[in-house]
Formats: C-alpha cells, structure tokens, sequence
C-alpha cells in the first residue's frame, strides 16, 4: 500500500464525496436488509393465521402492510445505491482525470533522454492502462469494500440476534468462498496480463505495418505481412480463450457456495425448528435471504485483494515517472529578455546514452540579426549544436550564451518561446494545414497564416487544393509531398515571429530556386533575427554571415562564401561538386 499513498492527496481534495458516499453505502445497507425480516414476519403472520384466531381481513392488512415496506425499502435502498455509485465512483473518475493530468504534465517536463530511454508504448501505457488499474482501487475497491464491512458488520449483528447457532453454522464456507475467489482473481489478472500484452503486440504490428505500407507494397512483403499478422493473431486468440477457461469457473464457484450455504440454512435451520430451538419457519427464509445478500460481498473481497494489488503495481510505475527529475530544469522564474546573439565558447557535448561525444570544443560567435550556416559531413554534430542552442540538452563544458546571459540564467521557457525550430523531419499533426501552421502562434489571424505560408513559398500549392488552408493532413502529413511538408513546417516557424531561427536541413526537398526565394523572405522578415541553416547545400550557405564546417564534432573550416570558395577544403570541394552538378543539370 506504500505506493498507493500518493493518492491520498486526491482522497483528501474529494474527501466531502468520499464521505457523503461512505455514509449513503452504510444507510443503503440498513434499508435492504428490511427485506428478510419482513419476509420472516410474512411467515409469523401466515403462521399465526393458521393456528387460528385471526381473521381473514386482519391478516390482508397484516400482509399488504409488509409487502408496503418491502417494496418501500427496496425503492429506498435502491435508490440510495444509485447514489453510492454516484459518489464513490464519481470520485474515482476525478481521481483517474487529476492523475492522467499530472502524469501529462510531468511528461512535458522531462527532457529528450527521458524519452530515448522509454519506449513511447510504455509510456502510453502508463498514462492509460495503469490509471485505469489504479481508477479500479480508488473507486470500485473502496465501494465494495465499504459495502461488504457496513452488509456484514449489520447482517451478522442480525443474524446472531435471530439464531447464534445457525449464524455459525451457515457463514462457514464464506471464508473459502473468499479464498477461492481471490485465487482466480490472481490467474485472471496474470492471464489477461498476458492477452494485454498481445493486444498491444497486435495493434502495435498494424500499426506499423500501416504507416510503411508503402515500403512493404515496394518489396511485395504483402503475404509475408499477412502472415506474420496471421501466426501474431493466432497465438491472441489462443491466450484470449486461456484466459475465458478461468473466466467460465466464477460464477460456477460462486453458485455452489451459495448453493452449499443454503442448504446448511435448511438443513441447520430445519432441525432447530423441529427440536423447537427457532419458533418460525421464516427465520429459515430470512437466513437463505442473508446469506445470499453476502456471497456477493464476501465474492468481492477477494476480488478487492487482487485489485488493491495490480493497483499497487501499477502506482509504483506511475511513481517511477512521476519522481523522475527532469534533466533540464528552468531555475529562472523571472522572465528574462531574449536577445538574438549566440556564442559558443569551447563547448564540449557528449549524448549519455551513446557515450558519443558529438562536440569537441566548438567556439563560434554570431550577432543580433546575423546568419550563421553550419555545413559538414553526417554525423558531424551540426544538429547537436541547433538542440543546445534550445537546451534541450545541457553542454558538459564550456559555455553557451544567449545574448549576454549563459543560457541556463534564461528563462527556458522565454528561451524556447523565442525560437522557431525547423526539424530535419517535419513532424505535421493529423490536423487541417491551418492548424499546423497556427501551431507555431495560436494567436494567429487567417492573414497572417497565408503570409507565413507565402513567406514559405507554400501558399500556391495549398491553393491547389479543394479545401485550401482546411485541408486535413493525414498521419504524417501523408497528403503532402516532402518539399510541401517542409514548407509548412517552415511557416509555421515564420509565424511565430521568432528572435531566433533553425533550420535543421529543411530545404533538401525543395528545388534551389525556391530555397533562394525563401531565404531571401526570411532575411527581409526581421533584421534582428538571427538565424542559424543547417544544410548539405552551398545555396542555403552562401549568403550567410558566417559559415562554419564541422568534421566529426570539430570545427575545420571558418569564414564567409567568399573566403571558403578560395581556400582548399570541405567547402571548396563541396562547392565545386555542386557547380558542376548544376551545370550538369541545366544542360
Ligand atoms: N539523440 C541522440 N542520442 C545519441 N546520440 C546521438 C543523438 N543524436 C545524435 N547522436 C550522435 O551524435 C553525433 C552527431 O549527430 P548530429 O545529429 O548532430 O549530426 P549531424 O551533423 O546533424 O548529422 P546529419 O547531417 O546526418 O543530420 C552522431 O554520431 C550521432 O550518432
């Protein structure tokens, strides 16, 4: 239970519910169980009529007065129940919806490495699954186990009053009752774990086998696909109908328990009235009506066991996120003032989980307003360099400032709200082309976005379609060709009106003469923003204020177009490559 106290928090903020359904639960009780004491008084009145002496007429209003209250106190305690579930179980949605919110939110803050190290299934998982286990503990658990202490605690006092002897003799096979259901709870969980698991194998392998539906036409892997969706499928349902055979013995069990109960009533109950230790027949049905009112809470307290259990558990993983520190904290709380100039200085950075060390002392300086275009080899760390600049990683020496201020002095959240970041692989939400774009500011006019968009030199092409800017992109922006993709995604960081610009080779699907044109928008959009271009191209180079060449974490070469064409190196050779593939090419 160590792992379930950090509930308590919630069980407190609802606690008015909390009790206002303990309460009801306990009142509910004590109206259901007028029932069998006026079926017992049925039997004393027919009893009594039958000795004599009463007359027809007393005993009809004798009769019609006891059905009244049955029927009254079943509308009562039925009622009432409506409101236990209303209660408690209301609480444990709220629970489940505070839970699900602090867990998104601590997701948001944990960094990249956070991510790398968990898989996002996993993390899926534990937002939904495993709140829902833990939902199963702070309502349905705490209901029923209410229910069963308050049905128990009233009935027993009931049935000792009635008959001590035959109370003894008839809640004796309760405990294996419990036992036994407590058992199959345990296979059930552990089976059904298992028809979890390749639930998630399935959707999982449809879900990929969706996205790369292209790739798996391309190779004709069809009949493979289908069947290694058949051999997965197969073993489902296989642990699916495991899982139905410990199913199917619940009820059964639970039948001849009750079965066996009632028969001890009449049995026990029978031979007392004979031998005169009861005095009426209905204190044999009042007893079979008790002992049916219990099997069912006794049957759940087992269930109850099992459940607090797999909530345990699954509060522990949801406990081992939500203690997880986020690497890259905001220790500023102030806002701070963004200013466009970027220094590195000696800056070393080495990913922890690939130990790779991905830069070696790199120094490098731009102003306000200047363009800096960083080219080199794959692998050479020039992405790296466009992740620290928006901290999404710490460095491990040198320093990083931002304007005059180390970086980690910033405001992060200034920091990132300054900054529109164009991904190597444009990442569009299933949404309409607008919204993508409008990602990037929410409060953005329709105005602004088709300038974004013509800045990006992708208004035309969404003009093209039907439903121009409320074109609905698919997963992935499916609909949209590459160079498209990049170009929204390239508007949507215009619109943000950033102080400072990445661009992480976002222009490689788009053709040379619309990388010009949106360089040349993007220069003439702000003369304070700095902008760094990561590219493979000389053309998104060459106009920059600076450019550097990274070699394997390293900077090899520094200067201007004009400087690097002349000076034997990367740069130079790149150069004359690209020259004479154009000219190739115009010819
Ligand atoms: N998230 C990461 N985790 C671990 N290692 C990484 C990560 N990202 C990059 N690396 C490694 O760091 C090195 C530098 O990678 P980086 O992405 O900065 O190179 P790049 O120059 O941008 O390459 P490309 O031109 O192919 O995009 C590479 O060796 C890469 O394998």
């Amino acid at each position: 239970m160590k792992e379930l106290q950090h509930l308590n928090k919630y069980f407190l903020k609802y606690k008015t519910h909390l009790l206002t359904g303990i309460v009801i639960t306990i009142i509910a009780r004590i109206f259901l169980l007028f029932t069998p004491r006026y079926v017992k008084q049925i039997f004393v009145i027919i009893e009594n009529y039958l000795k004599g002496g009463v007359t027809e007429a007393a005993i009809k209003a004798d009769l019609t007065e006891a059905i009244l209250y049955i029927i009254g106190a079943a509308i009562i305690g039925g009622i009432l129940t409506f409101f236990m579930r209303q209660t408690i179980i209301n609480v444990s949605r709220y629970i489940e919806y505070d839970l699900k919110n602090e867990i998104y939110e601590q997701y948001q803050k944990l960094s990249l490495n956070f991510y790398k190290k968990n898989r996002t299934g996993d993390l899926m998982n534990r937002i939904t699954e495993d709140v829902g286990r833990v939902r199963m503990y702070a309502g349905p658990a705490i209901m029923y186990s209410i229910n069963t202490i308050a049905l128990f605690v009233i009935v027993i006092i009931y049935m000792f009053n009635a008959s001590p002897k035959l109370t003894l003799y008839t809640i004796l096979p309760l405990p294996i009752l419990s036992v036994i259901i407590y058992k199959l709870s345990k296979e059930i969980h552990k089976r059904s774990t298992i028809v979890q698991e390749y639930l998630s194998k399935l959707s999982t392998f449809t879900q990929e086998s969706f996205s790369g539906i292209s790739v798996i036409k391309a190779y004709g892997m069809e009949p493979q696909t289908a069947q290694n969706f058949n051999i997965l499928a197969k073993e489902s349902k296989d642990k699916q109908i495991d899982l139905t055979k410990v199913q199917a013995w619940f009820f059964p069990m639970m039948v001849l328990l009750i079965g066996v109960s009632n028969l001890l009533v009449i049995y026990i109950g029978g031979m007392q009235y004979i031998d005169g230790e009861i005095e009426s027949i209905g204190t044999i049905a009042e007893f079979i009506i008790y002992v049916n009112m219990l099997t069912w809470p006794v049957a759940t307290v087992g269930w109850v066991t099992s459940i607090v259990q797999q909530a345990e558990a699954s509060q522990k993983r949801i406990n081992e996120f939500l203690k997880t520190v986020p690497e890259i904290k905001n220790d500023v709380s102030s806002h701070t003032e963004i200013t466009g100039g970027i220094t590195f200085k000696d800056v070393y950075f080495t990913y922890d989980d690939t130990n790779i060390q991905a830069l070696k002392g790199i120094s490098f300086s731009i102003q306000a307003g200047e363009t800096l275009a960083i080219l080199g080899k794959t692998g050479s760390g020039k992405s790296t360099i466009l992740d620290l600049v928006g901290r999404l990683y710490d460095i491990d020496k040198g320093s990083i400032l931002v304007g005059d201020t180390e970086i980690n002095q910033l405001n992060l959240n200034d920091l990132r709200n300054n900054i529109g970041y164009v991904p190597q692989d444009a990442f569009l939400f299933s949404d309409s082309i607008k919204t993508n774009i409008k990602f990037g500011n929410q409060e953005a006019t329709d105005d602004d976005v088709i300038e974004a968009a013509k800045n990006a030199q992708v208004h035309k092409n969404i003009m093209k379609f039907n439903k121009g800017y409320d074109t609905v992109l698919g997963e992935r922006g499916i609909t949209l060709s590459g160079g498209q993709k990049q170009r929204v995604s390239i508007a949507r960081a215009i619109i943000k009106s950033p102080k400072i610009l990445l661009f992480d080779d976002c222009l490689s699907a788009v053709d040379t003469e619309t990388e010009e044109k949106i360089l040349k928008n993007i220069n003439k959009l702000s003369t304070d923003r700095t902008s760094i271009i990561v590219s493979h191209r000389i053309s998104s180079a060459q106009n920059a204020d600076k450019i550097i060449v990274l070699d394997a974490g390293e900077i090899v070469q520094e200067g201007t177009h004009n400087n690097l064409i002349n000076k034997e190196g990367y740069y130079k050779e790149l150069y004359l490559k690209q020259l004479s593939e154009d000219s190739s090419n115009s010819l």
